[in-house]
């Protein structure tokens, strides 16, 4: 355990980092990194998502990692956060891609060679309470990690590096806290002690998976600060997953909003906040609860839920839930679908019911990746009819306010052999790009020149 900066030696460090203009060094670098749970097959490839149909819970990530940052990964459930930071650690394997630690590639490690990394990467879990064993009392808890990484000479020894940790995370005097079990905690004091648990054999990188969200509000700002006193003074570097981006603006020195296994964009916190760019990430952020209730206002992420990870949408998966959404971004025969499904939701059941008779079979309208569908009439109904009934939709949809961007993807739309055929646009899927002058990252048709905008 390093002992801690005195002040004076901390002041002069600081300063000089101040007047040092060299970046900070690189610590993890994460290239193409994609991990894939397959559904079917055996446990083997279940594991490592190579059988037929999987979830792909990280889908071709890049991201550095510099010494010293603090790293929010934000996204709503299911974007892939906690996989991404899961296997930052090696917690998950990979199914291709790398991770450069240090420059070297603990991609596809096994147990055995990340042995003895895993003192330098620790993780720290959402629930305080399910991360320790209520039968250990907090000296043996806490000190585990010394003895699994063999760092103690002899029991004095452990001893003062278990109080020095506790010290460190506020559970101050220590000794009164060495004999009590997880059930004599509060939640915060719980959470304290994972903390000096993850701390007390000298780590150097910390994944935080949701920290404070099973906390009480009274506390939760109290850890994080906790933890940014401990980033300081142990020369840590955090990975932050989190839902929450208000606690993330707060922590955060870079942050990098998930979607769907992908980044959609990613930069300085300040300047993503100050200026959105993607529109996840601004209905993310109008999403924030606001604080006075005065003011509150209710807001809502967009229509739609997250699309199911093995069945993406098309191009952009955002594409669905987006109101600004362009004829390239995707379009495919089950936006059709859900189209028609949100209109006949808030139908009486006996026009929707007429509405739905002109389809002969909307299963076909659910395959994922259909961009050229034919649509058979339902019995007692033309090709003519389904038309124009479609053509009626466009036109409110276009003449709609917001307009119903579906229909911009639609190229085509015509009668043909007993069907209405309908084609969409080629989707082209977006690439994270750097926009000039601010420093931040997005994955969008918006900002990348091909959009019709
Ligand atoms: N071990 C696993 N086996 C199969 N699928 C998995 C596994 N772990 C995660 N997934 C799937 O991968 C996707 C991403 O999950 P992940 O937990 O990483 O997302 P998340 O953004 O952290 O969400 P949450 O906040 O709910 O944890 C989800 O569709 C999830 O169901």
């Amino acid at each position: 355990m390093p002992t801690k900066p005195d002040t004076d030696a901390a002041t002069v460090a600081m300063d000089k980092r101040a007047e040092d203009p060299v970046e900070p060094e690189t610590l993890v670098e994460i290239e193409n990194l994609e991990v894939h749970f397959g559904l079917r097959g055996g446990l083997l490839s279940r594991m490592t998502g190579r059988g037929a149909g999987a979830v792909k819970a990280v889908d071709g990530v890049n991201l550095t990692l510099r010494k010293g940052e603090v790293l929010g990964l934000v996204g709503e459930s299911g974007s892939g956060k906690t996989t991404l930071g899961r296997t930052l650690l090696g917690l998950n394997s990979p199914t291709s891609g790398a991770i450069r630690y240090r420059g070297e590639d603990i991609a596809q490690y096994g147990e055995r060679q990340l042995r003895p990394l895993r003192r330098k990467l620790q993780m720290v879990f959402q629930d305080p309470h399910a991360s320790l064993n209520p039968a250990m009392d907090i000296r043996t808890a806490v000190g585990h990690p010394l003895i699994i990484h063999n760092l103690v000479q002899d029991e004095a020894d452990y001893e003062a590096k278990v109080v020095d940790a506790l010290e460190r995370v506020g559970l101050t005097p220590p000794e009164r806290y060495l004999t009590k079990y997880p059930s004599d905690l509060s939640g915060g004091q719980k959470q304290r002690a994972v903390l000096a648990r993850a701390i007390i054999a000298e780590p150097e990188l910390l994944v935080a998976d949701e920290p404070i969200s099973m906390l009480d509000m009274s506390v939760r700002a109290k850890i994080l600060q906790l933890m940014l006193d401990l980033k300081r003074d142990l020369d840590l570097t955090y990975v932050y997953v989190t839902h929450d981006l208000a606690s993330a603006k707060f922590f955060c020195d870079n942050i990098a909003i998930m979607y769907l296994g992908r980044i959609v964009e990613y930069g300085p916190t300040e300047e993503v906040f100050a200026d959105p760019k993607h529109p996840y990430t601004k209905a993310l952020l109008a999403a924030i609860p606001e604080p006075d209730p005065n003011k509150a206002v209710p807001r809502d992420l967009p229509r739609g839920e997250i699309p199911d990870a093995a069945r993406p949408p098309l191009g952009c998966s955002f594409h669905p839930r987006c109101p600004v959404a362009l004829a390239g971004c995707g379009w495919e025969a089950r936006d059709l679908r859900a189209l028609l499904e949100r209109r006949w939701l808030e139908m009486p059941v006996e026009e929707y019911a007429k509405e739905k008779a002109l389809f002969a079979d909307l299963t076909a309208l659910g395959e994922p990746e259909v961009t050229r569908l034919s649509i058979a009439p339902g019995r007692g109904h033309t090709q003519e009819e389904v038309l124009e009934y479609l053509r009626n939709l466009r036109e409110e949809g276009s003449a709609a306010q917001p307009r119903e961007p579906f229909w911009s993807g639609v190229v085509a739309m015509q009668a043909e052999g007993g069907h209405v055929v309908l084609e969409f646009e080629q989707s082209r899927d977006p690439r994270l790009r750097l926009l000039p002058e601010t420093g931040v990252q997005v994955a969008c048709h918006l900002y990348d020149g091909t959009g019709d905008e």
